[in-house]
């Protein structure tokens, strides 16, 4: 038997399925898919990140006496050329929607043995009792405790008697060969995941507390790992589990929004690009609104820092991404679809699943979303979360100097001549009630 094992989101050889159900002579394989690249920025951080990965994984199997081949094609390419050679192909599935079109048309080549790695659970399992998916996360929870109660969940394990396909594995590509250029990242990523986690245990019993103040580093930063299988939820889980502190709970349920929004676009794939709930909503269409929104210019601080923050590094934190997407939605009525799309541009652990079911609560239109009445004030979000203004003013260093009380009142800035900062484009009590006047209205149109 002669595998291909091709690594996507899953570069790390512990908890790895592929190894684990690899029979005897193998081929890793990383693919820098041109289908994917070619739609990117040359400034793209998550190549940077990705290209640093695939190297770390190459060095990874070397030690363990494999290696991996790195390719710069289509996968149809890849494919064509190597399936007389082998048997068939081991992959961890991917439910992106191009994913899934790729790997039926790679299927049509070569076998593809798909395994659920990059989950916990397996979506198509955990049904309620007539046999429907689960649409609220609190009952979808509940009906797990099983597995959420265990102290551990059993890994993959790797088979030790691979051996290796002769190969030129030493074929290199750069990553100004694959057209990017060498990004500068924040410096968390340069991390082991398991080192990463282990600083977050000495604050896993404050994180419930801690886990909204955005300048207080309360969360365990590992999204993008997840995000590309540096590390597996199903470890994070275990080490978690098997550490002694007492707080855990409310983490492990985060872990889970991550399955639960995973779980939903599996069974509701439409919901990638309609609301979930079904209630048509005419959307503002003012692109200067959405640019201003974007580019951080709307005269909100809060939100003009958070996004100048996400252009310049690719992160926000979870409550600064409710309180923008809010703005947008609610404040100023763009369709949600918009800014889930210039997050999947900009984010470093961008995941359709989690950012299409995130972006679709705040907007109210989405599987156990937040109610349309429910608006966020982003300056009681600012004076709440950073009432001392220590976020914003990292960001925007113009606003160095100024009063923090200043930030929290809806344009106090602008009407201060000794600032030079924008009024805001939108009168956030009006622009509250239009939002909770259409949702209602889109809602009762939809009985
Ligand atoms: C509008 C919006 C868009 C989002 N887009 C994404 C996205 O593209 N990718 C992404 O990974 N997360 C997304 N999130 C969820 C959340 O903001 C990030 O997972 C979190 O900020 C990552 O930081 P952390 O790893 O320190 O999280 P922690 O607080 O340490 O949480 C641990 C892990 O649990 C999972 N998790 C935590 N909260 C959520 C949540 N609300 N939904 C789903 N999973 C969660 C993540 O995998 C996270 O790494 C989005 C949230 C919002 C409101």
């Amino acid at each position: 038997m002669r595998q291909i094992l091709w690594f996507r989101r899953d570069l790390r050889v512990s908890d790895s399925a592929l190894l684990a159900y690899a029979e005897n002579e193998v081929l890793p394989i990383f693919i820098f898919d041109k289908n994917i690249l070619g739609s990117l920025p040359k400034d793209d951080k998550r190549v940077s990140f990705i290209y640093e990965s695939v190297l770390n994984l190459k060095k990874e199997l070397q030690s363990l006496g494999l290696d991996l081949a790195i390719f710069y094609d289509e996968p149809l390419n890849v494919f064509k050329n190597l399936a007389n050679d082998f048997d068939e192909v081991l992959c961890s599935v991917d439910f992106d929607s191009y994913a899934i079109k790729r790997d039926n048309e790679v299927e049509k080549i070569i076998p593809l043995k798909r395994f659920n790695d990059s989950f916990i659970l397996n979506p198509n399992e955990h049904l309620k009792s007539d046999g429907t998916p689960y649409k609220v996360f609190t009952p979808f929870y509940k009906s797990l405790h099983l597995i959420t109660q265990a102290s551990n969940i059993e890994e993959y394990k790797r088979n030790e008697n691979l051996k290796l396909v002769k190969f030129d594995y030493e074929k290199f590509v750069s990553l100004e060969e694959l057209g990017f250029q060498k990004q500068e990242l924040p410096s968390f990523l340069y991390k082991d995941a398991k080192k990463l986690l282990k600083e977050f245990l000495s604050k896993i019993d404050e994180y419930q507390v801690n886990r909204d103040f955005f300048y207080i580093d309360a969360t365990s930063k590992l999204s993008v790992h997840l995000r590309f299988g540096l590390i597996s939820a199903k470890e994070i889980f275990n080490i978690v589990k098997r550490s002694n502190m007492n707080d855990y709970e409310f983490f492990i349920r985060e872990l889970f929004w991550r399955e639960f929004y995973n779980y939903i676009l599996f069974h509701f794939p439409n919901s990638q690009k309609e609301n979930f709930n079904g209630i048509e909503i005419k959307w503002n269409q003012n692109k200067e609104d959405f640019k201003k929104w974007c580019e951080g210019k709307t005269g909100v601080p809060i939100i003009d820092a958070a996004m100048i923050h996400l252009n310049k590094t690719g992160r926000m934190h979870n409550r600064l991404r409710m309180i923008v997407a809010s703005f947008l939605t609610k404040n100023l009525f763009v369709d949600w679809k918009k800014g889930e799309k210039y997050f999947a541009l900009k984010l470093l652990d961008y995941e359709a699943s989690s950012n299409i079911g995130s972006w679709q609560w705040a907007a109210s239109t989405g599987a156990d979303a937040a109610p349309y009445f429910r608006v966020f004030n982003p300056y009681t979000q600012s004076s709440k979360f950073d009432k001392d203004g220590l976020f914003i003013k990292s960001v925007i260093k113009e606003l160095e100097e100024v009063n923090p009380k200043l930030f929290h009142i809806e344009n106090a800035l602008s009407s201060n001549l000794f600032y030079n900062y924008p009024k805001a484009i939108v009168d956030i009590s009006l622009s509250r009630k239009r939002a909770i006047e259409n949702f209602k209205r889109a809602k009762d149109e939809n009985l």
